[in-house]
């Protein structure tokens, strides 16, 4: 692998920032991404470039959006996107990664040994499968579904009380009113579009957060 993973100025402000004591753990999985991720098949390669900027900075920022020590689920974890950004920038929350392809679950499996992260697990299988088993504080997702299909994949792990934090471009307004009565149906009570990072990122991400109970 020959490829450049350095940071710019702007994104090393904003990793130190995010990352703190734990941004050499950071560059590992950057590097892993690189590499085995990127061999597996986990990641295009075409996404090497903007590691940092599209995909880990962007991730982790939505770490400002929790508490304290909460136990989080990040469905369709793929490549560890936001989940374990999320791990690696703060070592209080409880991660579960859950995905239903057993190669990704595998290379998260490595990827976490190798770090020695200890805040995060990884489940195999499909959300839905997983209602009787995950209760958390947080449920995450990336690029997993439209959110009137994700709503339901994601709203029940919270049993009645909490947030879905749903990273989305520019559609997440159209998606919110497509999903309207499904998000009202599981208990939503608030649903926004916030933008994340806008004092630290140079490309802000934008999050569906849906409040239940
Ligand atoms: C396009 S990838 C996105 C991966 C990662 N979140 C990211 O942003 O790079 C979608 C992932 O969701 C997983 N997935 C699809 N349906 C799911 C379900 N019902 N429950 C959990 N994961 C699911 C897929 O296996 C895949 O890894």
């Amino acid at each position: 692998m020959t490829e450049d993973l350095s940071l710019t100025a702007a994104e090393t402000v904003a990793a130190e920032k995010i990352f703190g004591d734990r941004l050499d753990l950071a560059k590992r999985y950057v590097t892993h991404l690189a590499t085995s991720g990127i061999e597996r098949g986990l990641l295009g390669p075409r996404e090497v470039p903007r590691l940092w900027s599209r995909h880990v900075l962007n991730c982790a920022i939505i770490e400002s959006l929790m508490e304290q020590d909460a136990e989080v689920a990040d469905v369709g974890s793929g490549a560890g996107l936001p989940g374990l950004c999320l791990a690696i920038a703060r070592p209080d929350l409880k991660l579960t990664l859950i995905e239903p392809l057993e190669r990704r679950c595998i290379w998260l499996t490595e990827v976490i040994d190798d770090l020695g992260l200890d805040n995060v697990t990884v489940m195999r299988g499909r959300a839905e499968q997983m209602v009787e088993t995950i209760n958390a504080r947080y449920v995450t997702a990336r690029a997993v579904s439209a959110l009137s299909n994700l709503a339901g994949l994601t709203i029940p792990l919270l049993h009645g009380k909490g947030d879905l934090i749903a990273i989305k471009g520019r559609s997440a307004a159209e998606e919110i009113d497509k999903a309207q009565k499904v998000i009202r149906k599981l208990g939503g009570t608030k649903t926004e579009v916030l933008t994340v990072g806008e004092d630290i990122l140079e490309e802000v991400t934008t999050v569906v957060r849906i409040k239940v109970g």
